[in-house]
């Protein structure tokens, strides 16, 4: 197992955002977490990057317990997340942002250069290279956001709405590029609002509602489960919607 969350509870005050969540991941997955808003899965998905400490349960890495690790450490082990708003150096080029990630491995500049160059490549973005990385419009800082993680070289990326904000035509192209990312051997867990994202990449999505797992499965499983349709509509609405395309209610494409 690559990656395990057991029993994991993050609290602010005496409100739980996370109660009690528990989730594996094993190599070659790609693991969605949905929900609705509020629902806790960026606070979940936070205690497994780092960014947030749990208030009890443990997280492992490669059976290495590193709840308590930064996410400098996490990263140095192969877990590695993408922002959701991307944490630009806005001064630096687009080839200097993906460096810092490329130096993660290395000390030596000519080396995270070229890792740097290859990774740009990967995504799409060489010819920006050596422009300045606060000249890229939103579709280019998503991917300049995945590739500062690529150059990393994570065993597991956790990407955080990843395609948030990008056109439809922008939004497949995304999914083309974490599909390749996939099949190089990363492992993924996936934070989505978008449902074709999700129909699109996961191989298993875990729903969250209120802080608790509500269900797990395929995402066509998941999708038709009435407990999640019902989280997402409220239960009059749910009734109301009887008979429709769940997907489609959710916002994503009709079947
Ligand atoms: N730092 C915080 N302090 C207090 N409450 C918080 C904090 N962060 C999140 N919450 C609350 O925890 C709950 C879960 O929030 P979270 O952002 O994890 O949900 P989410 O499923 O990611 O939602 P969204 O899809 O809207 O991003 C929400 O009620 C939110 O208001």
């Amino acid at each position: 197992m690559l990656l395990e969350a057991r029993s994991v509870t993050k609290a602010f005050g005496s409100f739980k955002a996370v109660d009690a969540a528990s989730v594996t991941l094993e190599q070659g997955d790609v693991l969605g977490l949905i929900g609705p808003n509020g629902a806790g899965k960026s606070t979940f998905f936070n205690c497994l990057t780092g960014d947030l400490q749990t208030t009890s349960g443990k997280v492992l890495f490669q059976g290495q317990d590193i709840t308590d690790a930064t996410p400098e450490a996490r990263a140095d082990l192969g877990l590695v997340r993408s922002f959701q708003v991307p944490q630009t150096f806005e001064g630096m080029t687009v080839l200097e942002n993906v460096m810092i990630g490329a130096f993660l491995r290395t000390s030596h500049r000519s080396e995270a250069e070229t890792k740097a160059r290859a990774v740009l490549q990967r995504v799409g973005l060489s010819k920006l290279a050596d422009a300045p990385a606060r000249s890229l419009g939103t579709p280019g800082r998503k991917r300049l956001e995945i590739a500062r993680a690529l150059a990393t070289e994570p065993k597991v990326l956790l990407l955080d709405e990843a395609m948030a904000g990008l056109t439809q035509r922008e939004v497949q192209l995304a999914i083309d590029l974490v599909r390749d990312i996939h099949r190089s051997g990363v492992t993924l867990v996936i934070v989505e609002h978008i449902m074709e994202v999700i129909m699109s990449l996961a191989t298993r999505v875990v729903v969250f509602h209120q802080g608790k797992e509500i269900a797990r499965g395929s995402p066509r499983e998941v999708t038709t489960n009435p407990a999640v349709i019902e989280a997402y509509l409220g239960k009059r609405a749910a009734k109301a919607a009887a008979g429709h395309t769940p997907i489609e209610l959710m916002g994503g494409p009709a079947t």
